[in-house]
């Protein structure tokens, strides 16, 4: 159960920003829209503000946790209207750094000896400050130059604590409103409690940064700096420092003598390499964590950091994924549309033949348009808008994928403006391609199977008997099943009253609290608090 302190912050919160007129439908929607008037501050100039900045406004007043889910919601134009995934885009999470020495100290806690044992010296003041951890320069005994990265103090409590919010609100809008199914908040929520508990275990960015940096030893393309595994914990991670130029830099790079074709069109070779080839991809590819090698500039080599977040596809995903850009190159476009439906990536029925003219709509021109113009990212957001519009939703590795693709090319394109990302990539997938579904690994896929289909084959005549035997019973099973829907459609009644009945009583709660005498903020908070908490139950 969530803090009532915090629930009562995100409630005014949301009052404050008129948050509860974003919400879908519903009978009781002009009663909760009328709650809002009640918080004072919800009137002063907020009317003016669009959807998407009361959105913003209200994710940055609740602080870095929500800021960095409104970062990853500004991702999801296959959910969220285009309006107010732009709006978030332009969240920012500026946090000032912490304590130097209070750096210094949990970083010495987490040491295996003291730590002037360790660093010869450690720099208290931060190279860089976010709103989960903070990156101080070291040096170590031998001369090596570090850098330490040490998780905020008492970071990890408070972003239980959110996460504990977010989860509640989610359950409270599944309860309340059917048709969220198509939105699907839990699952929002729980992917990003993936993404940012992520984050906050150092352990495992350091065994991403080891494994891509394997990936990539001895490479010209990518260079991930090592970790110290020893020095490192959960906490506290120590890895090599890198003198990169930032990949944003383009002056930087240009006085280097780095051409900028060959180091954009690297940048794509990267990203296929690391889908198709290693299936490990680092999902995280801001410019703040990209540099670029002066060291070779005839050979432009990439240096990264921060592999907190890092994206792997199922042997079965990267199937889908291989079959639907197989069904693009072919122009098969109704075979792209069955790759979709077959995935189960659709929440409800779909119209496949307008859904399919919709996706050759779009596709089509581009692919006949000139190489050089033609733009990536636009398109993934077309197809994130449309997918939208037919209820279809991706899995979240997908949308790590297609961000950091987005990613890659705004990069590339602002090194290079003409980089072409399908003639770059292009002879790579196909490659990948003939490995994996040209004629040799067909045959290989046969072989490997043909064993155990010839073990099965005395079972078959048994499993078509059961096949026929369970269509007889299907008329009883379908009977049941609209039993089953009729309980659980009464039941879902009984909880959206009781839910909108907690609802009030909450608003009433945090308008009594922070406006009112404050002396039936409690008893109505706690009273609010069971009624939702029946409502969420299962
Ligand atoms: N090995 C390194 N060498 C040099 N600088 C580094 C190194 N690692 C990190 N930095 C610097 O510290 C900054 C923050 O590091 P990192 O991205 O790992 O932290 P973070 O807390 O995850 O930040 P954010 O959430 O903004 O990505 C980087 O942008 C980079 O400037």
């Amino acid at each position: 159960m969530p803090p009532i302190s915090r629930l009562l912050v995100v409630a005014h919160v949301a009052c404050r920003y008129r948050l509860l007129s974003l919400l879908p439908p519903h009978p009781a929607r002009p009663f909760l829209v009328l709650l809002q008037y009640l918080v004072p501050s919800s009137w002063l100039g907020t009317g003016q503000l669009t959807e998407g900045e009361r959105l913003k406004l209200a994710l940055e007043r609740l602080g870095p946790i929500f800021i960095k889910f409104g970062q990853l919601m500004a991702t999801r134009r296959d959910m969220l209207p285009p309006e107010w995934t732009e709006a978030l885009a332009h969240l920012q999470d500026r946090v000032a750094p912490f304590d130097g020495a209070q750096a210094r100290r949990l970083v010495e806690a987490s040491l295996p000896r003291p730590l002037d044992e360790v660093f010869e010296h450690f720099d208290d003041t931060p190279l860089a400050s976010a709103s989960v951890a903070q990156v101080h320069p070291a040096t170590l005994l031998d001369g090596g130059q570090v850098v330490v990265k040490v998780l905020r103090p008492g970071v990890e409590q408070r972003v239980e604590r959110d996460l504990k919010v977010m989860g509640f609100g989610a359950r409270l809008l599944e309860a309340l409103w059917a048709d969220s199914r198509y939105f699907h908040p839990r699952k929002v929520v729980h992917d990003y409690q993936t993404v940012i508990r992520a984050e906050l275990d150092l352990e495992r960015e350091a065994s991403n940064s080891e494994a891509m940096r394997r990936h990539f030893l001895f490479s010209p393309l990518l260079y991930i700096p090592a970790v110290h595994l020893a020095l490192s914990s959960r906490r506290v991670m120590v890895s090599d420092r890198i003198h990169g130029i930032p990949v944003n830099d383009i002056e930087a790079i240009r006085a280097a003598g780095i051409d900028p074709r060959v180091l954009a069109e690297r940048g794509v070779e990267i990203f296929f390499a690391q889908v198709f080839r290693h299936n490990f991809f680092h999902a995280d590819m801001h410019p703040g964590n990209i540099f670029v090698n002066p060291e070779h500039p005839e050979s432009p080599q990439y240096m990264a950091v921060d592999c907190a977040i890092a994206g792997r596809l199922s042997k079965q995903d990267l199937n889908v994924l291989g079959r639907m850009v197989l069904a693009v190159m072919r122009e098969d476009y109704p075979g792209l549309v069955d790759q979709v439906i077959r995935a189960g990536w659709a929440r409800g029925p779909v119209d496949r033949h307008r859904f399919e003219q919709a996706v050759t709509e779009i596709i089509a021109p581009v692919r006949g348009a000139d190489l050089e113009s033609m733009e990536f990212a636009p398109l993934v957001l077309r197809l994130f808008d449309l997918a939208r519009d037919y209820h279809i939703e991706a899995p979240v590795q997908y949308i790590l994928l297609m961000k950091t693709l987005v990613h890659i090319e705004g990069l590339g394109r602002s090194i290079y403006p003409r980089l072409d990302i399908w003639t770059v990539g292009r002879p790579l997938l196909e490659a990948w391609m003939m490995e994996e579904y040209g004629p040799a690994a067909t045959a290989n896929k046969l072989r490997n199977r043909l064993p155990e289909w010839a073990a099965q084959l005395p079972d078959m005549p048994e499993l078509l008997r059961d096949g026929l035997e369970s269509l007889r019973h299907q008329p009883q099973q379908q009977r049941e099943m609209a039993h089953y829907f009729e309980t659980g459609l009464r039941r879902h009644r009984h909880k959206m009253l009781g839910g909108l009945g907690g609802l009030g009583l909450a608003a009433l709660a945090a308008v009594d609290a922070l406006h009112g005498a404050g002396q039936w903020a409690w008893p109505m908070a706690a009273g609010a608090l069971v009624l939702l908490a029946w409502a969420c139950r299962r």
